[in-house]
């Protein structure tokens, strides 16, 4: 079974790490073979102070240019000021630098230059004080800005609605917080910092570029996504919510998967966001459950959880598997102004997949094939098994992403075979209905 990979992060310890083993190994070679000559070794011990100096150099440098990537500031209750935190807690960034500037004993970084910390003031002016040209959503948190540090790094804020005594909301921010600040993957919104300053509460966030999956389905995002992007977009999802039930020491359970929390890259890639309901699972290994209010959205709500107010990690599988039906759907998990037997998408697609008419369920707006119509159909049928009922017939996430992974290797495989099909028939003279699309052609079938 694939473990799930998270980004390879190079951190200033290891490039010192690395270094000072190579320069053992060169004075130990170096001095077996001139056995104690007073003069080599004081050659010997220019050109390891002489290395030493030219790495700490490099290491600074590449601090300096990695600040926004190697920072390691955990979060600390009460603390007032912003700490830019690219990197989620495993020691701070002092430890890091100062780790590095004592290597030869004389300090190369300049650790208050280092230390990017953040101000109310700062984040106002990145933002252009919170100006309505700036803002770029808003949901039940409170309102989110684009913002450019002075470092250049783009930023999402997300400020909360003022209202101080609101106990909810203010739990809520801890809740995000707390998450945010313990995931580190490709494909989880990182997590930079927070501020709390008199009423104000702000998350500071990476700003992802290219809307949410909900917007693309809706079409508002220019081109439509074709299957082969949705199968990209569905893996990467599947890999972020089995590195929070996996990977994260206690476990996350998302708790509101859902398309508008899906953001897009520019190359169609995705990362899971808004953590606002995220709630950490209980840390004894042993419990299957922890009981709490309900929290969601409604059409994605597991309905064991809403029975039995037990939350466990296949509710987010429930959410998923609605997430797959909207996404080969293109329909929203509810839409009220349809019939009664199409109200509710995961109902009426998993009835048209148990009549064999899953082609009449394929989103309209995706091109046609006999591989793209496969696709979906091994999709509905994955979608299937995570709406199971009961929660213990569900897979893993990380079951999906393997099963997912597969289906779109089938695809690919498949859409090869379509558009060698097509050629072969051009051809020979025989034209074709086919159209391209961008893994090939396919052959049309409706
Ligand atoms: N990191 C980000 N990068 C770019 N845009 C973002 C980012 N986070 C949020 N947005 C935009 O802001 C909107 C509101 O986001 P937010 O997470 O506050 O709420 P939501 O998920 O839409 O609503 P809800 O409160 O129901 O979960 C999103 O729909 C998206 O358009």
């Amino acid at each position: 079974m694939k473990k799930t990979q998270s980004p390879l992060i190079i951190r200033p310890g290891h490039i010192r790490k690395l270094n000072s083993n190579s320069s053992a190994r060169t004075a130990e070679n170096y001095t077996g073979k001139n056995h104690q000559k007073s003069n080599n070794n004081h050659a010997l011990n220019y050109i390891i102070s002489a290395t030493k100096k030219a790495v700490d150099i490099f290491a600074a440098i590449f601090l300096q240019q990695k600040k926004v990537d190697s920072n390691t500031i955990p979060y600390q209750a009460g603390q007032t000021s912003y700490s830019l935190n690219t990197s989620p807690a495993r020691g701070s960034r002092k430890s890091l630098i100062s780790r590095l500037s004592t290597y030869d004993g004389s300090p190369e970084v300049d650790t208050a230059q280092s230390q990017n910390t953040l101000s109310f003031e700062e984040i106002h002016k990145a933002t252009g004080k919170f100006s309505p040209a700036n803002k770029i959503g808003e949901g039940g948190f409170g309102t989110v800005y684009k913002g450019i540090l002075k470092n250049r790094t783009v930023v999402a804020v997300k400020r909360a609605k003022r209202e101080p005594y609101d106990q909810r909301l203010s739990a809520e921010f801890k809740n995000e917080i707390l998450a945010l600040s313990k995931i580190e993957h490709l494909n989880l919104v990182r997590f930079y910092g927070y501020l709390q300053h008199r009423d104000e509460r702000l998350i500071v966030i990476e700003y992802v570029s290219n809307g949410t999956l909900r917007e693309h389905l809706d079409g508002n995002r220019g081109s439509w996504l074709e299957i082969g992007a949705r199968l990209d977009i569905a893996i990467d999802v599947a890999h972020a919510i089995t590195y929070l039930h996996t990977y994260t020491d206690p476990p996350i359970i998302h708790r509101d998967i859902k398309a508008s929390n899906i953001l897009i890259t520019e190359k169609l890639r995705a990362k899971v966001a808004n953590f606002g309901f995220a709630r950490l699972a209980a840390e004894d290994p042993g419990a299957t459950h922890i009981s709490t209010q309900i929290k969601g959205t409604a059409g994605y709500l597991d309905p064991e959880y809403l029975r039995t107010y037990q939350l466990t990690d296949k509710s987010d599988v429930y959410s998923f598997g609605v997430l797959l039906v909207e996404m080969v759907t293109g329909r929203h998990p509810i839409e009220s102004k349809r019939s009664a037997a199409e109200r509710v998408t995961i109902k009426w697609a998993l009835g048209k997949l148990k009549d064999g008419g899953v082609a009449v369920a394929v989103d309209p707006r995706l091109r046609r094939g006999v591989a793209s119509i496969q696709a979906v159909e091994s999709v509905l049928k994955l979608a299937r098994h995570c709406l199971s009922p009961s929660r213990l017939s569900r897979p893993s996430m990380r079951r999906c992403a393997e099963i997912l992974w597969e289906i779109r290797k089938e695809y690919r495989e498949n859409s090869t075979i379509s558009a060698s099909f097509h050629y072969a028939n051009v051809v020979e003279g025989y034209g074709s209905t086919s159209r391209q699309n961008v893994f090939g052609i396919e052959t049309v079938i409706a």
